[in-house]
């Protein structure tokens, strides 16, 4: 192939230390942190000998960045890092101003409502339309906040709109299980504020975010049709006047129920007739900034041809996001903010400069090593130079089968270094992560070590074939499963149990690199104490014999 020359705007000079064409091989840990070693962080008290090594065997080539916060993007330092945010980072070498900050800025400066978008949605309820809002209900930050939701419906009811629906996806994922309680509570008396003003405002419809409507990567399409039929059809197995009535009875009716995995539900009146159901000529706005887990509900307002499941009816509504999620497909063509701006990704500067690569992850995290690392486009940055692998995820709790598909990956990815056809092979195991996120201990740690064993496999690829590793993570999890005092003791529910933490942590992660390929006088560098995600694309470049661009964030890297 031709490779580019000096004049072209993603051509980069050699490094001066490291050669290229040695094999590279990157692994993102997937909520997996550096935090106290307790009895409560499932890495510490797993049997994980290849990622202790990694940490004890080279202390130069082994330390933490910051994954959370200001660090990444994010609107406050009391923010957990997540997936989105940091796979950004990773693949683009800067910190970007994420989707939750830009709709604080535009909240507090009032542009939210001087937009194209704003104008467009208020058509609907200028004609008549009712205003829709779906989306996740809490404060956890990761895909949505409860004060921006709050904020959208005073808003919309300054700006004249006389009818609101609220379909409500409990959470339990980035805040404790059981919260969704609270916030249920919180949005009522909202609502009960605004009827007090005149407007009629209700919940509509609900359910548990991994059970209805949140489905990511196309893992399992009946989560959006669940959705569907309880937003727009005002149809489900369960009928409730309130929400707070919803998870009440549910739950009493199955104690196992949880936040994230309620049922679908629908509100209706004393007569029993739906309060919510979405027509023709209403506007419906997702309040999710984050893009992975509302593509699929996006395409089924905005396609006329679709066909992941029947519809059964498909009102003509005026459909925004909160952003536009995929910058590729124009998805949805109507948003109230303009999405971060991701330009010159690793991915466009690796390709024109003839790197092959192989990436690789398991359906749940396929979309991060690939749609989020190319700044949120869906399609390839290069279709001759990469291959994509996705190894189908299972459709089940994880913690009922913790290793999930971490062999599968590694072995693809072992393939892949073996076979001499890649420069660079990119995984992410979702175990640490996925695990963590259903609260249960002793899963997790099964998780941790199904993901060692992986990374043995990998690392030992490296070894044969004379490449260059680097192991990383974007946030933490699996390294804290108890919820906190203030004090930082474990939290005991009522009765007497520790709590447990489904959600990410605030701890930084870990970054190893090392392989036979890797001259023996790089080291990390001493003089970036406050480096953190974003800093690794310099490094994997330099790793990969290439020179960074000044406009990346600075390389982890010294040299003796
Ligand atoms: O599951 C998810 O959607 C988030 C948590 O809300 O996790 P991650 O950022 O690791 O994908
Ligand atoms: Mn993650
Ligand atoms: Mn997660």
């Amino acid at each position: 192939m031709v490779l580019p020359g000096k004049e072209t705007e993603f051509w980069l000079e050699s490094h001066s230390v490291i050669p290229r064409g040695k094999p590279f091989l990157l692994v993102v840990l997937d909520g997996w942190g550096e935090n106290k070693e307790d009895e409560y962080n499932a890495i510490y008290k797993a049997n994980c000998p290849t990622i202790k090594a990694l940490r004890t065997g080279a202390p130069r080539r082994w330390r933490t960045i910051k994954a959370h916060g200001t660090a990444v993007g994010l609107p406050s330092d009391g923010d957990m890092g997540n997936s989105e945010v940091g796979h950004n980072a990773m693949g683009a070498g800067k910190i970007i101003q994420q989707g939750a900050s830009l709709v604080d800025d535009a909240l507090e400066s009032g542009s939210m409502y001087m937009g194209e978008g704003w104008n467009y949605a208020k058509e609907s309820w200028a004609s008549g339309g009712t205003l829709h809002f779906i989306g996740l209900l809490s404060d956890g930050g990761v895909h949505s906040r409860y004060d921006q939701l709050a904020a959208l419906m005073h808003g919309a009811f300054d700006h004249g709109c006389k009818r609101i629906r609220v379909h409500i996806l409990t959470d339990g994922r980035d805040v404790p299980d059981g919260s969704s309680v609270k916030y249920v509570g919180q949005l009522e008396k909202d609502l009960e504020n605004l009827r007090s003003h005149g407007c009629d405002a209700l919940i509509a419809s609900g359910g548990g975010r991994m059970c209805v409507t949140m489905d990511r990567y196309e893992a399992d399409w009946s989560i959006v049709e669940r959705g569907w039929h309880v937003h727009v059809l005002g149809e489900a197995p369960h009928k409730f006047e309130s929400a707070l009535e919803a998870l009440t009875k549910l739950k009493e009716a199955n104690p196992k129920v949880n936040d994230q995995f309620y049922p679908p539900f629908v509100i209706v009146d004393k007569e029993g007739t739906p309060v919510g159901p979405i027509h023709d000529n209403d506007c419906v706005i997702n309040i999710n900034f984050r893009a992975d887990r509302v593509i699929q509900i996006s395409k089924a307002f905005e396609y006329e041809n679709f066909s992941a499941f029947d519809r059964v009816r498909w009102p003509k509504v005026r459909y925004l996001g909160m952003m536009q999620y995929d910058g590729d497909l124009k998805l949805p063509s109507h948003y109230l903010i303009p999405p971060p701006l991701i330009e010159n990704t690793s991915g466009q500067y690796l390709c024109a400069n003839g790197i092959r690569t192989f990436a690789c992850s398991e359906t749940q995290k396929f979309g991060h090593v690939t749609f989020f690392w190319n700044g949120n486009r869906s399609g390839k940055v290069d279709d001759t130079l990469e291959t994509y692998h996705e190894v189908p995820s299972d459709n089940i709790q994880f913690n009922k089968k913790p290793h999930m598909k971490a062999a599968e990956i590694a072995k693809a990815a072992q393939q892949a270094l073996l076979s001499g056809e890649f420069d660079y092979v990119r995984v992410n195991f979702a175990n640490g992560d996925m695990v963590g996120h259903t609260g249960d201990l002793e899963a997790t740690k099964l998780a941790c070590e199904s993901v060692d064993q992986g990374v043995k496999l990998l690392v030992d690829a490296v070894e044969s074939c004379g490449g260059i590793y680097m192991i990383t993570a974007d946030h933490g999890n699996c390294d804290d499963m108890a919820q906190r005092k203030k004090n930082g003791e474990p939290l005991l529910d009522n009765t007497g149990k520790v709590a447990p933490l489904t959600s990410h942590t605030l701890a930084p992660v870990p970054v190893a690199i090392g392989g036979p390929g890797l001259p023996s006088n790089v080291k990390f560098s001493d003089s970036l104490p406050k480096a953190g995600l974003a800093n690794v694309t310099a490094t994997y470049l330099n790793l990969m014999g290439f020179e960074a661009p000044p406009s990346y964030e600075p390389s982890l890297l010294a040299f003796d």
